[in-house]
């Protein structure tokens, strides 16, 4: 008897272990997020797999195109489940002006926990920090000080000094005849260019700054996937799943730690010379020790801001002037249109500058094509405060919004020609026209997402772009071994890059080395 209580109790102690082994199993695993009331209608939701539910589709090398794919045969908006975290998923021009229009506020948020005490998207980010305060804070100091119209008058001469350096380097390269990465010439214009308008100098390349900065961003990069892919776990599997690349994101994050307390340092040694500082880090620092600041931000906060932008500023541009210079170059016609608009409004003789750019509407319009086939960040996230009905059907809350702005920006029902590149389509023959097909591509253009939350950097993004690749059009010719350039994509991190970098070696066009602009210099 005594022996059969002991097996009965071993079976019992093991069956109630089980149990609670087969409870843990079905909340993380098996358990639905709280389902809508009844009458409600989620949006249609592709077949799943046991377990992971729709994770799979988001592992896949070209996530963008496989979604682009999965809602052409599903549906416009979809709602797929990564373990039991809910996401829907947007992928046409119209859902996502109706989400845009009418639920800006309640999704208006990324909805991504901090992970972690990195710099990199951890409790101080700004880009993934909840609409609130915060958020509204910095945004304010970041439009009065770095990406407002005045700011980006004040900063002019920064960016004149480093597009004079690009053509430099060009030429030089061009005289050596020796091939040019597109990407590392990139990296390094807009590299120097936004530190110089957030710090008032470049990174020393003298002393291995610049690299090290270019290097962090880069790596930066390469995180975003993981860290968003482990957001959509539940806690305690993020930890896990986290904790195997912990040590890389706290490596980039104590290294970024390094760089910047040297830089505000250095800003704070100034200010105590009584030097009146006027850059973004001023700005902040100043913050900081503001007592009565509207919200109280540490250097932590600072430091954080910075990482944000650089990651944020530096790999769109970067891939946007590659993919857009392969464009012109497999299009013959769209190059010859464009030099002859650059030649007669610039001439030949003086090299293009920014104040340029509003009499070059062809050159505009190139820049917004290659942006809208090519989308630097194709997908991006926003989160539902509250429930919601979008395209008829129910979307609940707490449900992360995943919109494809690469499906968004290719939808034939909103675009003529969609994968065709034909900068003509941004050109309005007349004043009425451009009212018309600004409202029109408010709907579907969304390079630089939309609403509250859309990118603050769009009007320097087209100062960049629109320099950068004017200066390789109206100075050099460029060759490439092959007779076309390979579109093939490649994902990096949550990028889209060319599979194969692009390389080009640059003729110049004129005997005469084009003249920069010693008036718009910094100094
Ligand atoms: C080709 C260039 C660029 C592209 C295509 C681009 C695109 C985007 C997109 C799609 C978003 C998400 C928008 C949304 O959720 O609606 C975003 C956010 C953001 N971008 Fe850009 N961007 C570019 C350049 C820049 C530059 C130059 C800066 C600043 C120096 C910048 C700063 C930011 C910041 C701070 C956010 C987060 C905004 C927030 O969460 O409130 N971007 N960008």
């Amino acid at each position: 008897m005594a022996a059969m209580n002991i097996v009965d109790f071993q079976n019992c102690f093991f069956f109630v272990l089980l149990s609670l082994f087969s409870l843990l199993c079905y909340s993380l695993f098996f358990r639905k997020p709280k389902e809508p009331r009844l009458h409600y209608d989620l949006p249609p939701s592709p077949p799943t797999l046991p377990i992971i539910g729709h994770l799979h589709l988001l592992l896949s090398v070209l996530v963008h195109r496989s979604l682009q794919t999965l809602s052409t045969k599903y549906g416009s908006i979809l709602y797929l489940r990564v373990f039991s975290f809910p996401v829907a998923l947007v992928s046409s021009a119209s859902i996502a002006y109706e989400i845009f229009r009418e639920h800006d506020v309640n999704i208006s948020s990324r909805g991504f926990p901090p992970t972690d005490d990195s710099l990199f998207a951890g409790s101080f980010s700004f880009t993934s920090a909840p609409y609130g305060d915060y958020w509204k804070f910095m945004k304010k100091l970041l439009v009065t000080n770095l990406l407002g119209p005045q700011a980006l008058e004040r900063s002019r001469g920064f960016r004149a000094d480093e597009l004079d350096l690009f053509y430099e380097n060009l030429l030089d390269k061009a005289m050596k005849k020796e091939s040019v990465d597109i990407c590392v010439e990139a990296l390094k214009l807009s590299n120097n260019s936004i530190c110089k308008m957030i710090m008032g100098r470049s990174c020393s390349e003298e002393n291995g700054e610049a690299e090290r900065v270019r290097a962090l961003a880069t790596q930066l990069d390469g995180l975003t996937k993981k860290i968003l892919l482990a957001n959509m776990l539940r806690a305690g599997f993020k930890k896990l799943v986290v904790s195997l690349f912990r040590k890389e994101m706290m490596d980039v994050s104590s290294r970024f730690d390094e760089l910047l307390e040297r830089i505000l340092v250095e800003h704070e040694d100034k200010l105590d010379m009584h030097h009146q500082g006027t850059d973004l880090v001023d700005a902040l620092l100043a913050a900081c020790r503001d007592k009565n600041a509207e919200y109280k931000i540490s250097r932590n906060h600072i430091k954080s801001f910075f990482a944000d932008l650089l990651f944020a500023s530096t790999d769109t541009f970067v891939q946007t002037t590659q993919w857009t210079v392969a464009e012109i170059i497999n299009n013959p016609n769209v190059l010859e249109r464009l030099r002859g608009e650059i030649d007669s409004v610039v001439g030949k003789a003086r090299l293009i500058q920014e104040t340029d750019l509003p009499n070059l509407p062809y050159l505009q319009a190139v820049v917004k094509e290659g942006l809208r086939l090519h989308p630097p960040g194709p997908l991006f996230a926003r989160f539902s405060q509250e429930g919601c009905r979008i395209g008829g059907f129910y979307v609940p809350e707490k449900t992360t919004l995943m919109i494809n702005a690469y499906a968004v920006m290719r939808d034939s029902d909103s675009w003529e020609d969609p994968d065709e590149f034909k900068p003509e389509r941004f050109l309005a023959s007349s004043r009425s026209e451009q009212e018309k097909e600004r409202r029109e591509q408010a709907i579907k253009y969304i390079a630089f997402g939309s609403g509250r939350r859309s990118c603050p950097g769009e009007n320097l993004a087209y100062i960049f772009l629109g320099t950068a690749i004017g200066v390789m059009v109206q100075g050099f010719e460029w060759r490439i071994k092959e007779e076309k350039v390979n579109m093939e994509e490649a994902n990096v991190g949550l990028s889209l890059t060319m599979a194969y970098p692009l390389k080009v070696t640059p003729v110049p066009r004129t005997l005469v080395p084009l003249t920069q602009n010693p008036l718009n210099r910094s100094s």
